[in-house]
């Protein structure tokens, strides 16, 4: 990195957040986050377990504040503390079967919670920002793999989905107001795998709404066996289709949009896919995940699951263009570094919660 800037991190206490802040610290960067712990690790003293393990890994501080980004207040004086240069914006509510049982909240955290926060930006003269969005902000595929041409918006079929897409037109429409103001949404495929180390990872509350955590909970006996969801897709198998990338590729993937925020002139609006740019069904990640593990993964084939699609990857060709990122890592990776995680901590962070 040319220059090492101070970058505020909405979530940085989350998944993909804690990743991104060993990143961000091993390229000198200095890391404020902000969380209101809401789905995250808790700790006994100053700082959430997940991040006093991300100060283990890299050896340098983190900078955190237990702030909810719907409260202005106390988000202002995070700013008035510190000269923020960026912001990674990872904060949001994530389950989508929740999000059809209490929309408004949805609504409110991810959709509102963005505007508190890029009024404070515009209020502290902050014009820089990277935004964590989906592939579900694609919907249905007209085509595969999705580019970043795809139609958005159109197949949301959840509120979760529609406050991603929403969140990139609000952004969009500010860019193109100001031309103070230059943004980068990156479109996650589907992040998984935990730091090498195994002190970091994914630590789902309660049943795991995705394929890997699952899995990962059936290998070390927290679960009695897999649902498959469809086996009657048109796909090689029969099962679903996607494309996994691991969690330290998707965080470097922030890194590289930091630099570029830094760097660009011009002021603009870009949206990037992060993912492999190859697709794997259930079935595969399963075996790929036994030979790791060195246990069977027991399943059964079940019912498709409401709102899923057949296949989903990525065309990942504009990020290495422009952003010079790739993914460098296979499936077999990232189940191994799940199954470090999942071994090491098969409660997750909760040994350590107060
Ligand atoms: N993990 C995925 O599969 C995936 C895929 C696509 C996009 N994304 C997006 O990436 C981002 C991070 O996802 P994640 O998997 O790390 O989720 P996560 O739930 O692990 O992390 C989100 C963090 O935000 C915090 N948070 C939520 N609302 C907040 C608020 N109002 N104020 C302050 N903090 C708040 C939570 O406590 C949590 O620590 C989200 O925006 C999500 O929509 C995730
Ligand atoms: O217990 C499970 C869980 C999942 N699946 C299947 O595994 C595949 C992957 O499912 P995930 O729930 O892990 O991931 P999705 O692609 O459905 O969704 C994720 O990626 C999307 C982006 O493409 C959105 O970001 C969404 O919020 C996020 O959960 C799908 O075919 C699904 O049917 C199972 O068979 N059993």
């Amino acid at each position: 990195m040319d220059s090492s800037p101070t970058v505020l991190v909405t979530g940085g206490a989350g998944y993909v957040g804690s990743h991104t802040v060993v990143e961000l610290l091993k390229n000198s960067c200095t890391v404020v986050v902000i969380d209101n712990l809401v789905n995250s690790c808790k700790g006994s003293g100053t700082l959430p377990v997940c991040l006093q393990r991300v100060q283990d890994i890299t050896g340098k501080p983190v900078i955190f504040y237990n702030v909810d980004l719907l409260d202005s207040k106390a988000l202002g004086s995070v700013f008035e503390k510190h000269k923020i240069d960026l912001v990674l914006h990872f904060a949001a509510l994530k389950a989508v079967g929740e999000s059809c049982q209490i929309p408004l909240s949805y609504y409110r955290n991810n959709v509102v919670g963005s505007i508190v926060l890029l009024e404070t930006m515009k209020q502290y003269n902050v014009y820089k920002l990277v935004y964590s969005s989906s592939a579900t902000v694609y919907g249905t595929p007209q085509y595969l793999p999705f580019t970043e041409a795809h139609p958005t918006g159109q197949g949301c079929t959840n509120p979760y989905g529609k406050t991603k897409y929403f969140v990139e037109e609000i952004i969009q429409d500010l860019v193109a107001s100001d031309k103070k103001w230059s943004a980068v949404a990156l479109r996650y495929f589907n992040p998984v795998g935990a730091h090498e180390s195994g002190r970091i990872g994914e630590a789902p509350q309660g049943v795991p709404n995705n394929l890997m955590p699952y899995i990962a909970q059936v290998a070390v006996g927290e679960r009695k066996d897999l649902k498959v969801y469809g086996s009657d897709y048109d796909t090689p198998d029969g099962t679903g289709v996607r494309d996994y990338i691991h969690i330290t590729d998707l965080a470097e993937g922030h890194v590289k949009a930091i630099w570029r925020l830094m760097k660009q002139s011009e002021p603009r609006w870009q949206a990037y896919n992060l993912g492999t740019g190859q697709g794997h069904s259930v079935l595969e990640v399963i075996h790929a995940f036994e030979e790791v593990c060195g246990r069977k993964i027991p399943y059964e084939i079940c019912p498709r699951r409401p709102g899923d699609i057949a296949s989903s990857y990525a065309d990942p060709s504009l990020a290495k263009k422009e952003l010079n990122w790739e993914a460098k890592k296979s499936l077999s990776d990232m189940c191994r570094d799940m199954w470090r995680w999942q071994s090491q901590n098969p409660h997750g962070f909760e040994e350590e919660k107060q």
